[in-house]
């Protein structure tokens, strides 16, 4: 997979490169590339906003800029670059995601579906955000999704990008290493994952839940089930109503 940001913050994306990522980037996993949007300005104060027509607060990132960058990361059809998708491989077509407030939620579900491109470029958005026509033009020749990563306002699209990229490229063979799968990451099964505890087996006069020292593995995945149905009721029951439970479920509930 080879990803590329787009930004006016380049040094933003540096966590691309360290811990579990960077290793990724290291093993070949994953290529990375961070562009800033500045070298594709027009102008000797190399600005990438202009006011907002219709007027209203804040500045719109300009089309003109944005327009150059994503040629030459995904040059048209007809000059060398990249084609329509192939009917045979559909996510041959490059994916542009699109942080922004105004986008649809990013999920576990989507991160899947991302780790299966070849290729994403990201587009990080500041002040109000992109000229829509950028979305739209680029459109013609690639997928793009416009994504939010929660109900909050961030200032640009760095961060998301960031928390995106992590959730994909975990997902990719070899970049977790002996990890567990991630069927059973929090969200595989639908549910928010339990609590979990390592030694001492008492710290500060709390101790480890006996079951998990009994070496009764039928009993300890029971008890984990429990306390997973138990927290996402608490936190989560809008997830509940999607989960497939059965009967031992049912009775944990109604405990
Ligand atoms: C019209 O309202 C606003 C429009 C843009 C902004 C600042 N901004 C500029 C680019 C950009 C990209 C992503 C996000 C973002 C994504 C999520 N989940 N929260 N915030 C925010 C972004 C603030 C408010």
């Amino acid at each position: 997979m080879r990803l590329d940001v787009v930004t006016v913050f380049p040094d933003y994306l540096a966590p691309l490169r360290l811990a579990l990522l960077g290793r990724a980037v290291d093993r070949g996993i994953v290529e990375v590339g961070v562009h800033d949007l500045r070298a594709w300005t027009h102008d000797v104060h190399k600005s990438v906003d202009d006011t907002p027509f219709g007027g209203g607060p804040g500045m719109v990132m300009r089309p003109t800029v944005w327009g150059d960058a994503l040629d030459d990361l995904v040059p048209p059809a007809g000059t060398g670059g990249a084609t329509g998708s192939t009917a045979s491989d559909p996510d041959s077509r490059p994916l542009l995601i699109v942080p922004t407030p105004a986008g649809r939620p990013f999920s576990q579900a989507d991160a899947h579906r991302y780790a299966r491109r070849r290729r994403i470029v990201f587009a990080c958005g500041r002040y109000e955000g992109i000229d829509q026509r950028v979305v739209d033009e680029a459109s013609e020749r690639m997928d793009v999704e416009e994504v939010s990563i929660g109900d909050y306002v961030l200032i640009g699209g760095e961060v998301a990008v960031l928390v995106i990229a992590e959730a994909v490229v975990r997902l990719l063979p070899g970049v977790l290493g002996n990890r567990r799968s991630h069927e059973e990451d929090s969200f595989s099964d639908g549910l928010l994952e339990g609590p979990s505890y390592t030694r001492p087996e008492v710290w500060r006069d709390r101790p480890v839940p006996e079951v998990l020292k009994s070496g009764d593995h039928a009993r300890i995945a029971r008890w984990r089930r429990d306390e997973s149905l138990r927290r996402t009721a608490e936190r989560r029951p809008d997830l509940l109503r999607r989960a497939a439970l059965g009967a031992a479920d049912l009775q944990t509930l109604a405990e």
